[in-house]
């Protein structure tokens, strides 16, 4: 058990508003958790902090034992994971998919004249095989299809070995079998005792895989609740959150949520 990230009293505040405030939240690495919450509720301000990409206007952030802000980010970054709509734009449309995968080895986007080794080779194309990507690996990532590059964007992250696994909304904008396909296969990485502590921000309780284990409620820049799945995904919590009547209902490990 090791603790991969630890929130205490952190407030994020933007041009005197209030994006985050005073939240208490510790995750360890053995644990899953999905972050849930209506739009502008912050969600996407914290993951950044657990990416180490943003100080906490007060409070302190302790992401794989390091102190946000008094440490050499460039050393951390690499032992996390990070895949997200923003990360995407940034790799060329002209990438093949095994370059995209195999520049995370060197926290780069675009190939450029590193030189990489077989085993680095190997091991990109042990990932995207892990993430049913084998037979694009010389496909442009451009040109594959919204499913095929939110997998690619997580082949990526998943490529260093991370210690913490951060995974903004991956299943936005995917078609019914495309998200069903991706949630599947996150369940399968997320069951995996070898799997890293991973966090991921979703907008709908569908998208939440099984193997998944606890839950954050963000309202307003607060915690609503924060816990195992169980405790925290209740219809009474969850309309407290979003502000209108939900019922929630849980099938052999996956969730839907309606109005009621
Ligand atoms: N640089 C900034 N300056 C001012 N306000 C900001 C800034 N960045 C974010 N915000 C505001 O902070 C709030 C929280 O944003 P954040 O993106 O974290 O929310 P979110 O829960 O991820 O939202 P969504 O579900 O819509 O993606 C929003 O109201 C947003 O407009």
């Amino acid at each position: 058990m090791t603790t991969v990230l630890e929130l205490s009293d952190v407030s994020v505040t933007r041009e005197g508003t209030t994006i985050l405030d005073s939240v208490n939240w510790s995750v360890d690495s053995s644990e899953r958790w999905v972050i849930l919450g209506p739009n502008g509720a912050g969600k996407t301000t914290l993951l950044q902090i657990a990416a180490a990409f943003l100080h906490p206007s007060r409070g302190t952030a302790v992401v794989l034992d390091q102190r946000i802000g008094g440490t050499d980010l460039f050393e951390l970054r690499p032992r996390i994971g990070f895949a997200s709509t923003a990360m995407a734009r940034r790799i060329p449309a002209s990438e093949t998919v095994l370059d995209v995968v195999l520049t995370a080895a060197y926290s780069v986007t675009g190939r450029w004249n590193e030189q990489y080794e077989d085993l680095d080779v190997r091991r990109a194309q042990r990932v995207l095989a892990e993430w049913k990507l084998g037979h694009l690996e010389s496909r442009r990532f451009g040109e594959l299809s919204d499913g095929e590059q939110k997998r690619v964007q997580i082949a990526r992250a998943v490529m260093t070995d991370p210690e913490l696994l951060l995974l903004d909304e991956p299943a936005a904008s995917l078609d019914l079998g495309a998200r069903e396909e991706l949630v599947q296969l996150l369940g399968g990485y997320a069951s995996s005792p070898f799997a890293p502590g991973i966090i991921m921000v979703t907008h709908h309780v569908e998208e939440i895989p099984r193997g998944f284990t606890h839950a954050l409620l963000l309202a307003n820049g607060g915690v609503v609740a924060a816990g195992s799945l169980g405790d925290v995904l209740t219809s009474e919590q969850l309309s407290q959150t979003f502000g209108l009547g939900l019922e929630v209902q849980e099938t052999e490990g996956r969730f839907t949520a309606r109005a009621v």
